[in-house]
């Protein structure tokens, strides 16, 4: 992936990692919270005559949310990031609730060290120190009015309440301190397996995952197309499966769209032949460099081996991703000169994916493409319609 993708900019740590992860975290978040929970309404309402009262309400709220955000969870094809946030605003929500009422109790001030460490698991460090911070002005003020709010009672001593905020801030330091190491380590090695070192490109299989995902999103949200340009090669088994089983998807939602192109650099080998791999190395990086520079935000360039490449344009149709493929390609030989003593050219088969047909026949349509412009020439863009339609039933093989 370019360093055009998000994932490259920032990195979070915590949260609740992918979407599986966040299933197994909720069977044990959930039922975990819902038993503690109501273990705080029995204990509260041991304080009032009947047990739903103002002070007993609050414990309730998570039990009474749970199995909706439990359902809502379990049905959820994304990361569940919204779900979390809700989540982590609920706890939030009966605590400081609780607290207008119990704050003469001391068992209250238990939960409030263990916020700072849920939120780094629901929302990620970066987030957990803004709502620890957040969650602490609140009870301070609670604290203050308490005895307004509830005709004079008085809540419990400053020195124990003083003490509970300070085991909170050193729960926060801590998590926020651990989590900030591990995102330096996750980041690193996320990099490492996911990025060419040579290129700056993302590799093969994290690259095949982006395009999966795209395609996924293109189900999600009918209307949206996905262009993607497939600069070089074929896929193999891993990615294939995953982009065959994405286009299934995409399939059953007729309106959808996906776009394929592939690129290839023109004559490398002879570049390699006369002047050694290691211009060939250097037009490699300059005309991958000269990609992520050219494509969007939240576009992809994959390495797939060799002088093969791909890019993956979310939301771009085909025709947008064509004028892009194209003015990409009038580039590669002005950014690469003096790279090399040979002029760099590059071929690009670019195609739409057509409901029903498999990855294999979308990649080989592209990967036609991309030969017809090299016997056409070399140098330039062939897309859906500059050669015959007799194409289509001649390309399965070439995965
Ligand atoms: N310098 C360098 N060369 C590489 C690398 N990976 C593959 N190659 C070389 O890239 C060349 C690809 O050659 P071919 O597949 O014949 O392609 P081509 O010469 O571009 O010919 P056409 O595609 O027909 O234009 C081979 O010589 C590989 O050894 C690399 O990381 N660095």
């Amino acid at each position: 992936m370019a360093k055009a993708s998000p994932d490259r900019a920032g990195y979070e740590v915590g949260g609740v990692g992918n979407r599986a992860e966040r299933i197994r975290f909720l069977f044990v978040i959930v039922p975990l919270g819902v038993v503690a929970s109501l273990v705080m309404f029995y204990i509260e309402s041991r304080h009032g005559e009947t047990p739903l009262t103002l002070r007993t309400l609050p414990s309730l709220v998570f039990p009474i949310c749970a199995l909706p955000l439990w359902y809502w969870m379990s049905r959820s094809t994304g990361t569940g990031e919204r779900i979390f946030g809700v989540m982590a605003l609920l706890i939030t929500l009966s605590l400081l609730w609780g607290s207008l009422f119990n704050f003469d109790s001391p068992i209250l001030l238990v939960w409030i060290p263990v916020m700072p460490l849920a939120y780094v698991l629901l929302l990620g460090h970066v987030r957990s120190l803004r709502w620890s911070a957040g969650l602490m002005a609140g009870l301070s003020a609670i604290y203050v009015l308490f005895p307004a709010i509830n005709q004079g009672a008085q809540p419990v001593a400053p020195t124990v309440f003083g003490v509970s905020l300070l085991a909170a801030g050193v729960s926060m330091m801590l998590s926020w301190h651990h989590y900030r190491e591990l995102s330096v380590y996750q980041r690193r090695l996320r990099e490492q397996a996911s990025y060419d070192a040579l290129t700056g490109a993302m590799m093969r299989e994290p690259g095949l995952e982006v395009l999966a995902r795209c395609m996924a999103q293109v189900d999600r949200r009918p209307g949206e197309a996905v262009s993607v340009a497939l600069l070089g090669a074929m896929m193999r088994e891993p990615g294939l499966e995953v982009l065959a089983r994405c286009m299934a998807q995409v399939d059953r939602r007729p309106g959808e769209a996906v776009s394929v192109a592939l690129l290839d650099l023109d004559d490398f080998k002879r570049i390699n032949d006369e002047e050694g791999h290691q211009a060939g190395d250097r037009v490699l990086r300059g005309v991958a460099a000269e990609v992520r520079g050219h494509i969007r935000r939240g576009d992809y360039l994959v390495r797939l081996g060799g002088e093969e490449f791909l890019i993956v344009f979310p939301g771009m149709r085909a025709e947008a991703a064509y004028a892009l493929s194209d003015g990409l390609r009038e580039r590669i030989p002005a950014v690469t000169d003096g790279l090399s003593r040979r002029p760099v050219t590059a071929s690009i088969g670019l195609v739409q994916y057509r409901g029903g047909e498999t990855a294999g026949q979308l990649l080989g349509r592209a990967d036609v493409l991309m030969y017809a412009a090299k016997t056409g020439g070399k140098n330039r863009v062939c897309r859906d319609g500059d050669v015959g339609d007799g194409l289509s039933g001649q390309t399965e093989p070439i995965l």
